[in-house]
Order: C-alpha cells, then structure tokens, then sequence
C-alpha cells in the first residue's frame, strides 16, 4: 500500500508515491513533475523511480486540457511501474487553509466549496490545487483524497504577530496573517530535530524556491513567519514582489490601474524576474552575469538578511538556521552571504562544507566555534501530505489538529 502525494501548481503538478510500511509511511519511490502545463507550454514528465531517472513529453489528447492529459499520464505511470505499491489514498497540499482548516481533512464537496472562498487569497495556487483534487476525484473515484494545508503549520502563532494594525472588526473578519509552506517547515522541523537538540530551541527555516518564506519555531512551534494573509508578503521571490509598502498599491489605484493588473504586477511579473528583466530562475540569473541580473540577486539576498534579522529579534536570540527549496539547498553563495552578513551572531560557516552540501540530504555547514548551527535540509512535503493523509486516515490523532484559535476567514 502507498499514498500519492500531489502539489498542483499554476504550471506543474508535482507528484511521489510514498509506500507504507506497518502503517509508518516510508520515503518515497517514485517523484517526478509534470512541467509546463501553462496555457501554451510544452508539457514534460519527469520522473525517478527507484532511484533512476525518466523523461517524456506529455501527450496531450484532443479535447482534453494539458492538466487532464497531465493526470492521465500519472495514471498510466503508476500503472506501468513495475512492482509499485498500490495506492490507498491520495493526499494534496493546499496552499490556504483560512484558519478554518488547521489540519489534514477528507475531501468532500463542502470542503471543496469552503475552500474554493480562498482562491483570491492565493490566485496562483489555491485554484490550481483544488482543480487538482476535482480531477483526482474524478480519475480516482474510489480513493479517499485528503486535503494538507501549507497554513496549519503556522496555527501556532501568537496573535501579537498574525494580527494587522488595523480596525478589530476586520481581523474578526479573517484578516490576519496565516502563514504559507507549512508542509515544508514541518518536514525541515522534523529533520533538524532528529539531528540535533538545537531544533528544539530557537530556529530559523528559510524555505528559498520560486515561492519563498521564512519561519521563526519555538521548541518546534511557528511563531513568526514572513508570509502573510497571502502568499505575497514577506521576501522577494521568482516573480512575487514580497512585502510592498501599501501605498505603492493606493498610488497605482489612482494612476488607474485594474484590479486584474495589480494582481498580474505582484504575482508574475514581479520579484527576480521583475527587477531583473531577464528570469525568475536563480540558475540563469547567476548564470547572465550582467548588472541588471545581480541586482536582483543581490536584493533577494538582502531581503532575507534583513527579514532574518527581524525573526531572530522575535526570538529572542538564534540557536539554528536551516536553508531549504530550490534556492537554499542549492545556491552555496547565497548561503554563504546569508551567513557572513549575520556574523554578528556568532554565525561561522564551514565553507568546505557548505561547498560540498548540495544533494547530501541534511547537512551541517556551521564551523565548530560557531554560536548558531546552520543546516541545509532539502525539504519533502510530499512525505509530510503522505504522513498526515495515513494517520487521519487510520484515525490517529495529528500532529496538526491543532485548534483554530483565531479568527478564520469566510467560517460560516
Ligand atoms: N543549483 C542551483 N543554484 C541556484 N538556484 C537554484 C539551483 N537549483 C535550483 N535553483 C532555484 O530554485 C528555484 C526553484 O525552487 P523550487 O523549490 O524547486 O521551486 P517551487 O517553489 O516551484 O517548488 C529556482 O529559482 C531555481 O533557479
Ligand atoms: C505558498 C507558496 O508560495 O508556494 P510555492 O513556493 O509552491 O509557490
Ligand atoms: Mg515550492
């Protein structure tokens, strides 16, 4: 018995098969993606499994969308692998929980209704998610699919630091940070701890991808986070501008510009991409070389100085980093700055180590006189959706259960 973990993105949907072993879910088999699925991309479909590499373009059959024709190839694969586990459920992250969702739940057409009030919170994620589990519904009928949220990690949080300065009524309302890449900071949480007693103390996970946040844990527990009430706040990302002073926002508004627009503005064409004019991919912007391209590297890695700084004085002091996602599990350079810059907190890198991290699964790059242990720690939120979905699923109580406290968006 496996479960299929599935993150359903504006243009990819990530996939891996995790077996189940005495009801403990194992690493996984089988991970791939399936690749341009925008509207006009050349889909592709890679896999490993077993360890060894595959690639193929995607059929895409007539009258069927590429998502459609996405999930058919999903299907004949796991079908086709030799000796692969049969599935027993399938389990999604979901970007925005809205407060309502602290933990993993079966999906029904309730939930789904419910869930769908939050598609404008996260117009890059949140629509595709949920298209994901319909199609999933459809294509599997007879497989309960569970919905994880990347916002029940961050459910935790003090309300000193989700609430907004703004009028009460409206943080009755849901207006309020929630908090994204959960799943992630769950699983980097798990890795540090089981590696050393410094995850238990005061920690700091950068999840550094094309989406990008930071978290602030205590004994375990998020207490601050860079994400807000959407999936735009905090660092600058691939095309995602990051926290913007609103008043860019009321200025844009008055030069006329449309809701359609804005949004467009922040989400796509914003961040790396925006301020370099070149790629939202930190592979080709290290690669160009030019001025415009290291400006855009050089901001990104200041922002997460600077908002590093801001976490660790809610903490009250650093006991762990962990760099995690595309970006920080593999951008030695970017690590090295991060590190250099917050020297001041007795941060020593060993850059030997920190050379030769890159796809060594978790890894200490800290110096021995270092006061503050720095980890690389890939991250796996499939394995956590895969987790949550089998322990919800043998009716055992999970680690995200977790009470909603505050206030929630859209409860009826
Ligand atoms: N070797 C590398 N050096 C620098 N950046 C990298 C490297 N490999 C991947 N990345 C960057 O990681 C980012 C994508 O991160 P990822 O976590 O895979 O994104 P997603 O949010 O889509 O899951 C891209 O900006 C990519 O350029
Ligand atoms: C919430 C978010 O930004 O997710 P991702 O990194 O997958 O874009
Ligand atoms: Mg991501």
């Amino acid at each position: 018995m496996a479960i299929l973990a599935v993150n359903a993105g504006s243009s990819s949907l990530k996939f891996s098969l995790h077996p189940l072993q005495d009801g403990q879910v194992q690493p996984y088999v089988l991970s791939g993606c399936i690749q341009g699925l925008e509207p006009r991309g050349t889909p592709v479909m890679d896999w490993v499994y077993l360890g060894k590499k595959h690639s193929e373009p995607l059929a895409v059959s007539a009258g069927s969308s590429s998502f459609e024709s996405a999930l058919q190839s999903l299907r004949a694969l796991v079908h086709r692998l030799e000796a692969a586990p049969d599935i027993q459920a399938v389990s999604h992250r979901v970007v925005h929980g809205g407060g309502v969702f602290t933990g993993p739940v079966l999906v029904t057409d309730e939930v789904l209704a419910r869930l769908a009030r939050f598609n404008s919170l996260a117009p890059l994620h949140q629509p595709h998610n949920l298209e994901g589990i319909r199609q999933f519904r459809a294509a599997f009928p007879q497989l309960p699919q569970v919905a994880c949220f990347d916002t029940a990690f961050h459910a935790s949080m003090p309300e000193v630091d989700f609430a907004f300065a703004l009028p009460q009524a409206l943080q009755e309302q849901g207006v309020r940070r929630y908090g994204f890449h959960g799943l992630s900071y769950q699983y980097i949480m798990s890795v540090l701890q089981t590696h050393t007693i410094r995850g238990r103390g005061r920690v700091v996970m950068a999840h550094l991808g094309n989406g990008a946040s930071l978290c602030a844990a205590l004994a375990g527990s998020s207490v601050a986070t860079t994400m807000g009430f959407s999936a735009l706040d905090g660092l600058m990302m691939g095309t995602r501008s990051g926290s913007l002073d609103a008043g860019v926002l009321l200025y844009l508004m008055e030069q006329g510009w449309t809701h359609a627009q804005i949004e467009k503005l922040l989400y796509k064409q914003s961040g790396l991409l925006g301020v370099s004019g070149i790629s939202a991919d930190m592979r080709k912007l290290r690669a160009d070389g030019s001025a415009p391209a290291q400006r855009a590297i050089d901001q990104f890695t200041h922002r997460v100085i600077r908002e590093t700084g801001a976490l660790v004085a809610c903490l009250g002091g650093l006991d762990a980093i962990a760099f995690s996602g595309g970006i920080g599990e593999n951008d030695a350079v970017l690590r090295a700055q991060v590190c250099e810059r917050l020297g001041w907190l007795g941060i020593r890198m060993d850059e030997q180590r920190n050379q030769a991290a890159n796809g060594q699964g978790a890894y200490a790059i800290h110096a021995p006189d270092s006061a503050v242990e720095v980890w690389v720690v890939p991250t796996d939120e499939g394995r956590i959706a895969a987790k949550e979905a089998a322990a919800l699923l043998a009716g055992q109580p999970v680690a995200a259960q977790r009470q909603a406290q505050h206030p929630a968006l859209a409860q009826d």
